[in-house]
């Protein structure tokens, strides 16, 4: 990956509390997974940014390889890769995702 690629990229995952890189768009989700990972997000009640890597190739290879990690939807939270799809389920499951918000000092409803 290029530097100016990998630069962007960390610039998208900072550049708000919680970024999802999904297929699609949160209204329109192009791939189940992604519909997974928004229905968690927006069960809490947060807001995040959104980038659709099916629009842009260089984003799709390039966010997998900054964030080793070979499929989508991937979340970040605080600049911090969370996981995809099963994980973010299974933190929402057992509690792990309220917690990892109220320690980011992220607001939002108790999901
Ligand atoms: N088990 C994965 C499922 C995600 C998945 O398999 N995604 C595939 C199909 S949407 C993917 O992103 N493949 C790579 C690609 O399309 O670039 C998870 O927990 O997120």
């Amino acid at each position: 990956m290029s530097e100016k690629t990998s630069d962007r990229i960390k610039g998208i995952v900072e550049g708000a509390d919680i970024v999802l890189f999904m297929k699609g768009a949160p209204a329109a989700p192009q791939c189940g997974f992604s519909a997974a990972v928004v229905k968690v997000l927006d069960g809490f009640g947060v807001t995040y940014e959104s980038v659709n890597v099916l629009a842009d190739p260089f984003i799709r290879e390039g966010v997998k390889e900054f964030s080793n990690w070979p499929t989508f939807p991937q979340l970040y939270v605080k600049g911090e890769f969370v996981g995809g799809c099963d994980i973010v389920r299974e933190m929402a499951a057992s509690g792990e995702f309220a917690k990892l918000l109220a320690d980011s000092g992220i607001g939002g409803v108790s999901a």
